[in-house]
């Protein structure tokens, strides 16, 4: 409406100008009075016509008429813009929120556990006309919040909860549906609003200039930052504990047990980090809403540290602000968009039927079954998956003799990824003035990566030049997709220095990163024979209607999605996401400032039994769309957090997840798989989650396989 308002307004004045100019009036009261004649009249009406002629001058109307259409081209092309943008702001939040598109329907507030409150300027962008504003249902919003100890409240128990909302001040005093109405719009008018919901009361904070009013709001007290449960003041000796008790490589089961010591939210600092760190999905929700349009993570110091000293640029995993934003959009378009995963599918398929092949054959040496360590061939198929992708070539990984160059790499990135975690809390200049040798080992590591993807990269623009006679056209390349490299260069918005970055970034985040979950997967079906049996007759189902279409293939087997997340859930790579929010927020009733570092802990929230019903069981038709569990918890949309979120998430994710559904896929409709122990798999961080020892696997042919 104001935005209406605001047009009118700035076109009053031209038009006046002109009208006055045209009829040889002077003043704009004559000009209006003249204009009101006309418009009773109708525009086109003939006093008009007939005023015209008094001026005489058929060049001056030619020249009103045209400034006319001026303004009113510029006019609709301003509102066009307007709406375009509104339209992608509307559709980047209800991505962002998981909104539905009827801003009526409150039910979408409810599955992301009533947590959504836009921001009052916000609202007004997405929702520019003042009564679709007030649709936004603020009462559904508290229905949709938890009450009580538990977070997951029932639908009929969280209305009689509704009905029991209280805030806690001296003696309770219940608030009345008009008064939590005038409090929500009080708190609306000051800026945007955080909730937080801890046990049995509930406290709204209100946020004034991005900083939360410590206090009350109806004098629902927030406890300060220091008031939150911690580990020890000093990161100093938690580094020291850290290192004598080797809790670098049980991070996890440190933060497991830490939760269950302290609750859901506790502060750490080790060594120069120090870090809030939380499990329950409705304070991830309130932390990732509070991310802002460039949203950063943690800096891997030791690997920024390596880029600097050798004087390599950064790609987007060691960018923040615009400049990450600038190549974030380019890479998108090249392995997140649905076009580039159509494009690459098919490689990741050839190299998932390629592995399956070549398996068959050693099983078929063997007699029926084999049993061994898989994990060597899944570094392998996931480098050549990786290279087939980025690079567009196959580097023959599943030869007979695989080059030692590529073992190489996956050594290095295997080095590369344990030396980080011990250089993370130390500056890692220090390091290197003292050259100690975990810096070198680490720094060789990279430089390794580098030399590889610098070899891969000259090979893939020489071929690429000369299929094209010297220069590149976007779709050239014979027609062959020329992979992620190829289109990055042939699209020319990236300089070649950043396409390096980015590529050697792909590169060392994309093998062990699908190599590894792919162990946890062939262990968990391996000891779950009918879940394994489950996903194997939906695949076969599928695959015999796919008509050998990969991707219709995967559509028609949810199974193998949910295989990927709830071996994600269990073993999750990385055992964190972090962030650091734009404005303070509330978590646990907490006052977390604006920019501290808040990591959501995913290991312990995958096995924990608040957010999970029966959290150890492997059961990957939790994710299916029907059930009842996945929706029902507050904040339950943000319990799937493997590859990060929003903006920032796993720029490799669409990879990842056809490459290692595929392999599933290829691997379930070949084999029977089996393990002599069905023992939980002890696990260690090294950056990322692994087993301590790789299970060993049994393979058996199945009659019948397709390849
Ligand atoms: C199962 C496999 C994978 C998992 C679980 C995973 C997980 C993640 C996570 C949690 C993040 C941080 C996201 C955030 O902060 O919100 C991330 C970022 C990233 N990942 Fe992955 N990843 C996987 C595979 C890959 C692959 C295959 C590639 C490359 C082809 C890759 C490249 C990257 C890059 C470059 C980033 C930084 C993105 C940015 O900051 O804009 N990842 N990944």
């Amino acid at each position: 409406m104001d935005t209406v308002v605001r047009v009118k307004k700035s076109l009053k004045t031209p038009i006046r100008k002109l009208s006055s100019c045209v009829s040889g009036l002077k003043d704009g009261k004559s000009g209006s009075k003249r204009r009101s004649s006309r418009s009773r009249r109708g525009a086109g009406g003939r006093a008009g016509t007939r005023k015209v002629p008094q001026t005489r001058d058929q060049p001056v109307i030619r020249s009103y008429q045209a400034d006319l259409d001026k303004e009113r081209q510029l006019r609709e092309a301003t509102n066009a813009q307007k709406n375009a943008e509104r339209a992608a702001m509307r559709a980047h939040f209800r991505r962002k929120y998981q909104l539905s598109e009827n801003s009526k329907d409150t039910n979408h507030l409810r599955s992301v556990g009533g947590k959504v409150l836009l921001p009052g300027d916000l609202s007004r962008i997405i929702h520019p006309d003042g009564s679709k504003d007030d649709g936004f249902d603020l009462l559904a919003a508290f229905r949709g919040l938890g009450f009580g100890r538990g977070f997951t409240v029932k639908k009929d128990k969280r209305d009689k909860e509704h009905s029991r909302l209280r805030l806690q001040e001296g003696t309770r005093q219940s608030w009345t549906r008009q008064q939590r109405l005038r409090t929500m719009r009080r708190i609306r008018a000051s800026g945007s609003v955080a909730l937080g919901v801890k046990r049995g009361f509930c406290v709204a904070a209100a946020v004034e200039d991005g900083k939360v009013k410590v206090g009350d709001v109806r004098k629902g007290r927030v406890r300060s930052f220091q008031e939150i449960p911690h580990t020890g003041r000093s990161g100093w000796v938690n580094l020291l504990r850290f290192w004598r008790e080797d809790r670098f490589r049980q991070l996890h089961k440190h933060m497991e047990r830490t939760f269950s010591a302290l609750g859901p939210i506790y502060r750490e600092n080790v060594g120069t980090l120090s870090s809030v760190n939380i499990l329950l999905p409705a304070d991830v929700a309130e932390l990732f809403q509070s991310e802002g349009l460039h949203p950063r993570r943690m800096t891997l110091q030791p690997w920024a540290t390596h880029r600097e000293i050798r004087q390599h640029s950064k790609g987007v995993f060691l960018k923040n602000g615009e400049e990450w934003r600038s190549d974030r959009l380019q890479l998108n378009k090249e392995v997140m968009m649905s076009g580039a995963v159509q494009r690459f599918l098919p490689l990741l398929d050839e190299v998932a039927r390629d592995f399956c092949r070549m398996l068959q054959v050693r099983v078929e040496k063997e007699g029926r079954s084999l049993t061994m360590d898989p994990s060597p061939d899944l570094f392998r198929f996931a480098l050549e998956a990786s290279c087939h992708v980025i690079y567009g070539e196959r580097i023959g990984l599943f030869s007979s003799s695989p080059s030692l160059e590529s073992q190489k790499f996956i050594w290095a990135v295997e080095r590369m990824l344990t030396t980080t975690p011990p250089l993370l809390y130390l500056p890692p200049r220090l390091l290197l003035c003292l050259s100690a040798p975990l810096w070198t080992q680490h720094a060789t590591a990279w430089d390794h990566i580098f030399s590889h993807a610098e070899a891969r990269i000259q090979r893939g623009y020489q071929r690429l030049a000369s299929s094209q006679g010297g220069g590149f056209v976007a779709g050239a390349a014979g027609g062959q997709y020329p992979g992620v490299l190829g289109q990055l260069m042939e699209k020319g918005q990236l300089s070649l220095d950043l396409i390096k970055a980015n590529i050697t970034e792909l590169m060392a985040g994309g093998v062990d990163t699908t190599a590894v979950p792919l162990q946890f997967a062939l262990f968990e079906l391996g000891r779950n024979p009918e879940v394994q049996e489950k996903v194997r007759q939906q695949v076969r189902t599928s695959w015999a209607q796919a008509g050998g279409d990969p991707q219709k293939a995967l559509q028609g087997a949810p199974l193998l999605k949910g295989t990927i997340k709830e071996v994600l859930r269990l073993y999750p790579v990385g055992i964190t996401v972090q962030r650091y929010p734009v404005k303070d927020i509330v978590l646990q009733n907490y006052h977390i400032p604006a920019g501290t570092m808040v990591q959501a802990c995913l290991y312990p929230m995958g096995r924990s039994s608040e957010v999970f019903e029966d959290p150890l069981r492997f059961d990957p038709t939790r994710w299916s769309s029907g059930r009842e569990e996945g929706r029902r918890a507050e904040g339950s949309g943000f319990r799937s957090l493997a590859f990060g979120f929003g903006a920032r998430q796993c720029v490799g994710r669409r990879i990842a997840e056809n490459e290692m559904q595929l392999f599933l896929m290829h691997m379930l409709l070949s084999f029977h798989l089996s393990i002599s122990s069905s023992e939980d798999l002890k696990t260690t961080v090294t950056l990322i989650l692994q087993p301590e020892t790789p299970p060993r696997i049994t393979f058996s042919r199945l009659s019948g396989a397709p390849i």
